[in-house]
């Protein structure tokens, strides 16, 4: 789905990351850790095109990321949602408005897609919040707001920046079954985080791949994790 070839990342000359090579295939579930500064959310960015690799490639569907016209950039991205690091709301728009926005940006809106939105509302529990404005919200009510934004396209791909940053622990436990279960629906989900906690917790109910930036690279954790 999401394959990197020999990627580096530099902002203005320094390197930041080197030689990393991964594949992310259908349905499989990582973790991706790492001191702060380490390069987190620069690799999702590289995942999901919004930055271009300085050095190797990245395909996504196939597709080298550096070759894509703007339709294929489009279309990747209705397929790859993300949750960002600082949710990234429009703060003069209801709640529900703002999950729903990708839809009317992407041209996909339709009458059916208020059920749609009813639905997974509810599933992240925020049929009460509807037409809460963001500062209205909890920081975990953000958090969930966040990933039913990030799920409302349906995409196979789930790219989640620190989706349990800011938030207690059983709230950071909730999210985590959501993702859980967008994983056993078949998703691909990758979750960048601090929190050992999360990932020791997560490994009790998912087969997850642990990857750590180390050194500008990417390493496979280890088991003691
Ligand atoms: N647009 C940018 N221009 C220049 N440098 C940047 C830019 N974005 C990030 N950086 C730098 O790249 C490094 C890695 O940043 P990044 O946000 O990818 O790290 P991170 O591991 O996600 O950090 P954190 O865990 O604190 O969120 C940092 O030193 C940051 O200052």
């Amino acid at each position: 789905m999401i394959e990197l070839d020999n990627v580096a990342y530099s902002y203005s000359g320094d390197a930041l990351l080197t030689d990393i090579s991964l594949q992310l295939a259908p349905g499989t579930f990582h973790f991706l850790t790492g001191p702060s500064g380490a390069g987190k959310t620069t690799f999702l960015k590289l995942c999901y095109g919004a930055l271009k690799p300085t050095g190797g490639s990245v395909h996504i569907f196939g597709d080298d990321v550096t070759e894509m016209d703007r339709d294929a950039v489009a279309y990747m991205r209705r397929r790859v949602g993300v949750v960002h690091q600082d949710c990234q709301f429009l703060d003069h728009l209801s709640v529900a408005e703002n999950v729903a926005l990708p839809l009317s940006v992407s041209g996909q809106a339709t009458p059916d897609q208020a059920e749609n939105l009813n639905e997974l509302m509810g599933w992240v529990g925020l049929q009460g919040k509807f037409d809460s404005l963001p500062p209205e919200l909890s920081g975990g009510e953000r958090q969930r707001a966040a990933l039913a934004r990030a799920l409302i396209l349906s995409p196979d791909v789930i790219l989640a920046d620190e989706p349990t940053g800011n938030v207690d622990w059983e709230m950071s436990q909730r999210l985590l079954r959501l993702l859980i279960e967008l994983n056993r629906m078949g998703k691909t989900v990758m979750i960048a985080t601090h929190d050992l906690g999360l990932i020791r917790a997560a490994k009790a109910h998912v087969q997850a791949r642990v990857l750590r930036i180390t050194n500008r690279t990417l390493q496979t954790a280890g088991a003691d994790l």
